[in-house]
């Protein structure tokens, strides 16, 4: 049998896929081309998308490849089995963010010329989105090496064909309002997803999107938008949430508005930064960035183009940290933003984490701040206070998980208040599996106490990023052999986590049923 697309889109596409996850292995075409018994050649074929693909042959560079890039069929779940007790050794470097990608992917709906997004991370989130744009006829098109994207829309936006199951699968949707209501006068979007981290409004974005002329219906799984054309020069929104998203809707409808805009209890938060950052390439000034008052002097019209390196990823750096101390490692985390992990930091001190700093460098934005972090092997107490998270300059709400897992290796009992999420603290306590001592005090309040005597078992994968991730991190601990099952859902948010977990001693086996 033979897969021949309709278009030879499709098989770039495929292509693109196959030579991004070569590259993750660190295969040569002609290494991957020794492992199917043919040519190197061929593979540059079948990566350019001019080689028509078998069935037999998607299954034998799905198995070359170790990975799932083309299922036929419905999709085989990934599990991993850990051998966890070991010590970890070496150097791992943090990629760029997640939540700074999908916002300049959203943003770059803005730009009528070409954006070049520079070493983003190739995680699913990013994929979700690309798709999106994709499926409305915005131009996406990956660098021969995988790790650039470079982004044209359109002169019209084809919203009729948006890819609604890609949409739904991500928060992130959300944020085409923003950009969206510059250059349409009526339209639909499909309800935002993401993990199940409980309810998570989305009345804010509405309220901050009203000034800018925008009214949203919400009917059956759909946003039905509208926008008045007649809106002030000077425009002033405060934010009745101090969210990331909802700051970056603001902030892309503001750019695109010919008059100024003041963003009142806006997030300063890395990720805004970036969108920021970005904005200001295009032309758009801004006053106040990395504070709560943002003044926009937006612009009718842009068109330019344009390159950005969105900053290295706080959420990454946290949890690759977590893995050198719940592991009693030495191990260099490299380029962590230290703007973005300086409570994080310091709480782990408190806790009597050993650390050391190296002198600070700028990321290739020129902009974010990064250092290299050390962890040595450490006794860790249990802090005096609770730990819990605030808006960004607080604790990193998306890190405060990985202070369960950490809190289980050190003495004493630890209050975790998550204040923020309904769902997420509750799928910490499956570290309990792991031998931790994690009590749910109520849905938003944890107590902690250590240290642990892990033990290694079988759990399934909590259907949340950073939860599972943790329980990743708690099995690395476990001495004996752990099973994580179904962990599609990390790639959501991290590139090649196991893989570079291993690099650093880790012993992980990725299998599939
Ligand atoms: C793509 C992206 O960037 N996602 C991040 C973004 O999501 P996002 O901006 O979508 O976060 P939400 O708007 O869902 O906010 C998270 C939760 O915090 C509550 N809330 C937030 C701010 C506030 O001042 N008061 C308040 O109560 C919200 O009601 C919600 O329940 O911010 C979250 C909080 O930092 C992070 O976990 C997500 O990783
Ligand atoms: C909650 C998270 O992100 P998102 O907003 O994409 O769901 C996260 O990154 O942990």
């Amino acid at each position: 049998m033979t897969v021949i697309d309709d278009t030879q889109t499709s098989l770039a596409e495929i292509g693109t896929l196959i030579r991004g996850a070569r590259q993750n292995r660190g295969l040569t075409q002609t290494q991957l081309a020794e492992r199917l018994s043919t040519s190197q050649s061929a593979i540059a074929r079948i990566e350019q998308g001019s080689q028509n693909l078998s069935v037999e042959l998607l299954a034998r560079i799905n198995g070359a490849l170790d990975a799932d890039l083309l299922s036929i069929g419905t999709p085989r779940a990934a599990h991993l089995r850990v051998t966890g007790g070991q010590q970890l050794s070496g150097t791992i470097t943090v990629k760029s963010s997640k939540n700074g990608a999908v916002a300049l992917l959203c943003a770059s709906l803005l730009n009528r010329g070409r954006t070049t997004l520079r070493q983003v991370a190739r995680i699913v989130e990013v994929d979700r989105i690309v798709d999106v744009l994709r499926s409305i006829g915005v131009r996406a098109t990956w660098s021969a090496d995988g790790k650039d994207l470079e982004i044209v829309p359109p002169a019209e936006l084809d919203l009729s064909a948006i890819d609604e199951e890609a949409a739904r699968r991500t928060r992130s949707i959300i944020m085409f309002l923003g950009p969206l209501l510059g250059r349409e006068s009526a339209f639909n979007l499909p309800y935002a997803g993401g993990c199940d981290l409980g309810t998570r409004t989305v009345e804010p974005h509405m309220i901050a999107l009203r000034p800018f002329g925008l009214d949203v219906v919400a009917t059956a799984g759909q946003y039905e938008a509208t926008v008045q054309p007649d809106r002030p020069n000077e425009i002033t929104v405060v934010l009745t949430e101090r969210g990331d998203t909802v700051t970056e809707n603001a902030l892309m409808a503001a750019a695109r508005h010919p008059g100024v805009t003041t963003l009142r209890n806006a997030s300063p938060n890395y990720m805004v930064q970036d969108l920021c950052f970005y904005l200001e390439l295009l032309g758009v000034r801004i006053e106040g960035i990395g504070t709560t008052t943002l003044r926009v002097h937006g612009l009718a019209d842009i068109d330019a183009d344009v390159e950005y390196a969105p900053g290295e990823d706080p959420v990454e750096a946290m949890s690759l940290i977590t893995a050198g101390i719940v592991t009693d490692s030495e191990i260099t985390v490299a380029r962590v933003p230290v703007e973005f992990m300086e409570i994080e930091l310091a709480t782990l001190a408190e806790m009597g984490l050993r650390y050391t700093l190296s002198p600070e460098y700028p990321a290739a934005n020129g902009r974010t701040r990064l250092v290299d972090v050390t962890v040595r092997p450490s006794e860790l107490q249990a802090p005096i206070d609770k730990i819990h998270p605030m808006p960004f300059p607080g604790l990193n709400i998306d890190n405060l998980p990985f202070f369960a897992v950490i809190a289980a290796a050190a003495s004493g009992t630890t209050l975790i208040h998550d204040w923020v999420y309904d769902n997420r603290a509750i799928h910490l306590t499956d570290l309990t599996r792991l031998g931790a001592d994690v009590r749910l005090l109520d849905p938003h309040r944890l107590d902690v106490t250590g240290p642990t005597r892990w033990s290694g078992a079988e759990v399934s994968c909590p259907p949340a990023l950073r939860p599972a991730v943790v329980i990743l991190l708690g099995m690395l601990a476990a001495k004996g052999t752990s099973v994580l099952r179904n962990v599609d859902i990390i790639a959501r948010g991290y590139e090649q986590l196991q893989e570079r977990l291993i690099e650093l001693g880790a012993q992980i086996e990725t299998f599939r049923d």
